[in-house]
C-alpha cells in the first residue's frame, strides 16, 4: 500500500463542502470514501486463463501489429481495384490460390486474379477481394457485374485491430473474456496483475446464531455473512470470514486486531445504530479513527467508516448496518467501488436502465432511496419496473425476488405510475 496522504479522517471530512455527519448525502459520502483508498501495490504474473477477473497492473503494449499483414476478409478472388470496369462486366483470369496460413503470392500479371480464402495474405499488388457470391466462375475466369464492388473492398489492413506499440489494454483494467482473447492475439501468455485484495468480514450481535446451531427465542440466523461473502466473491477479492462475534468488548477487540492484521479492508455488520446494548462503536473507535454517520439514504442509514490504525495505509473499516437489506444496499452504494479501486481497478460507473414504474412510489426529496424491483419488458416493448412488495430493511425475500434496484436520487420527489426511473440491474454488477 502507498502513502497517499497523512490527513486525519476529520481533516478530510471538514474539507468537504456541506459535510453533515448526521444527514450525509450519498454522493458526498462516496466522494469522501474515494479520498481514503490505499491501493494494493504487490504484483504477480499469471497465465492468461488464471487472470480472468483480475486487475491488470501495467499497460499492455502490442508487441506486434494485429493483423500482422493485409489479408482477405472474404472467401473469393483477390484483384486490382484499378482493373474493375465501371461501365460493364469485368473478366479476370484465375492465376492461382491463396490459402490462410500460406505465404504471400507474388507478381500476378495484369488481367489476373487470385482465388483467396478468408484470412489468407493479400497477394503482392492486389488490393480488393470480390466475395465468391458476387462473381460468376467461367472455366479459369471469373466475371464480376459492373458496380458490384468498390476498389479496396474486403481487405483487412495490417494493424487495423491493434497497431504495433499501441496500448492494447490499460493498467487498472478488470480482465474480461474479450481481453483474454485480445492478449492471446498479441502472443502474450502471461500478464502482470495486482494481488487480490484481502477483505475480512464478520457479524456482530448477541442475537445471531450460526447455521447448524439451535435457534432460541429472540435469536435469528446470521444471514449477512452469506450475502456479504457472495457479494465479495463476485468482486473477485479474497474474502476472510471471521464469523459471528458477540457484543463483548474482549471478543470485539480481538477480532478487530485479527482482521486488521490480515486484511486490506474490514467489513462488519450490525452495532452501528443508536441502540444501547452495543460495545461495537466504542471498540471500533479504539482501533484507529472512525467516523459514525447517519446517511440521507434508505435503507442503510447508519454507517461507520474508518481506519483500523493511525496511518493512511491502515486497513479501512466499513461498519455497515445490521438489517439484511441495508447491508446489501450499503455494500453496493459505498463498498463495492471502493474495494475495486483499492484492488487497483479503474471501474467505470455502473450502467443504469431507465424503466417506467408500474405504480406510484412515495419519495420525498432530501435522501437517496434504493427500492427492490423486477425489471421486465412492458406490453409496449419498453422497460418497466415493478416494486417487489414490502420494502422494510429486514425483508430479505423482497431483495431475493428483485432483479435490480430502483435508484431514486437525492432531489427526486414523488414518482407517478408510468414515470421513468433509474434501475441498477443486478446482472453484470461484477
Ligand atoms: N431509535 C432508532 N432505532 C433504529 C434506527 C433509528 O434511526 N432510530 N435505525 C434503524 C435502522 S434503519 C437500522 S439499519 C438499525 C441499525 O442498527 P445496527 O446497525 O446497530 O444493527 P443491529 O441493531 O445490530 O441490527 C438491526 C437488525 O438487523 C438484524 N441483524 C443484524 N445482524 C444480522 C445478521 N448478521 N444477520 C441477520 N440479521 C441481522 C438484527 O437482528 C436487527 O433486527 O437500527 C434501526 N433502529
Ligand atoms: O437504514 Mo436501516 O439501514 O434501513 O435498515
Amino acid at each position: 500500500m502507498t502513502h497517499l496522504m497523512t490527513l486525519s479522517l476529520q481533516d478530510i471530512a471538514s474539507g468537504l463542502p456541506g459535510y453533515e455527519p448526521n444527514d450525509l448525502e450519498v454522493g458526498l459520502a462516496q466522494a469522501f470514501i474515494a479520498r481514503l483508498l490505499p491501493r494494493v501495490q504487490a504484483v504477480e504474473k499469471l497465465s492468461l486463463r488464471s487472470a480472468l477477473g483480475r486487475v491488470l497492473a501495467a499497460d499492455q503494449i502490442s508487441p506486434i501489429a494485429v493483423p500482422a499483414h493485409d489479408n482477405s476478409a472474404m472467401d473469393g478472388y483477390a484483384l486490382r481495384g484499378s482493373e474493375l470496369n465501371a461501365a460493364g462486366p469485368t473478366r479476370l483470369r484465375v492465376a492461382g490460390t491463396s490459402l490462410a496460413g500460406a505465404g504471400q503470392a507474388q507478381d500476378l500479371p495484369p488481367g489476373c486474379c487470385q482465388r483467396i480464402m478468408t484470412g489468407a495474405l493479400m497477394p503482392a499488388g492486389l488490393d480488393t477481394v470480390v466475395p465468391q457470391e458476387l462473381s460468376a466462375r467461367d472455366g479459369d475466369e471469373i466475371v464480376i457485374a459492373a458496380g458490384s464492388l468498390q476498389p479496396g473492398a474486403n481487405r483487412r489492413r495490417a494493424g487495423e485491430d491493434l497497431a504495433l506499440g499501441s496500448v492494447a489494454l490499460p493498467a487498472g483494467r478488470i480482465l474480461q473474456p474479450a481481453d483474454l482473447g485480445l492478449l492471446a492475439s498479441l502472443g502474450l501468455a502471461e500478464v502482470p496483475v495486482f494481488r487480490r485484495l484481502r477483505v475480512a468480514f464478520f457479524s456482530t450481535g448477541n442475537e445471531l446464531r450460526s447455521l447448524g446451531e439451535p435457534l432460541p427465542p429472540g435469536c435469528v440466523y446470521d444471514s449477512n455473512r452469506y450475502t456479504l461473502w457472495a457479494m465479495l466473491q463476485r468482486l473477485g477479492v479474497d474474502a476472510l470470514d471471521l464469523g459471528v462475534v458477540p457484543d463483548d468488548p474482549q471478543a470485539l477487540r480481538s477480532v478487530f486486531a485479527q482482521a486488521a492484521a490480515c486484511a486490506d479492508a474490514v467489513i462488519t455488520s450490525g452495532g452501528v445504530g443508536v441502540g444501547e446494548a452495543d460495545h461495537t462503536k466504542r471498540i471500533m473507535s479504539e482501533q484507529g479513527e472512525v467516523l459514525f454517520w447517519r446517511l440521507a439514504i434508505r435503507p442503510g442509514r447508519p454507517m461507520a467508516i474508518g481506519r483500523l490504525g493511525k496511518s493512511p495505509d491502515a486497513p479501512l473499516l466499513f461498519g455497515l448496518p445490521g438489517n439484511p437489506v441495508a447491508v446489501m444496499v450499503a455494500f453496493y452504494a459505498f463498498v463495492r467501488e471502493a474495494l475495486l479501486v483499492m484492488g487497483g481497478a479503474r471501474p467505470a460507473p455502473l450502467p443504469l436502465l431507465r424503466a417506467a414504474s408500474t405504480r406510484a412510489l412515495r419519495k420525498r426529496p432530501g435522501r437517496t432511496e434504493y427500492q427492490r424491483g423486477i425489471v421486465s419488458r412492458g406490453p409496449d416493448g419498453r422497460w418497466q419496473v415493478e416494486i417487489t412488495g414490502d420494502q422494510g430493511s429486514g425483508i430479505l425475500s423482497s431483495m431475493s425476488r428483485a432483479n435490480g434496484l430502483v435508484v431514486l436520487g437525492h432531489r427526486q420527489g414523488e414518482v407517478a405510475a408510468g414515470d421513468e426511473v433509474d434501475v441498477l440491474p443486478f446482472e453484470g454488477l461484477v
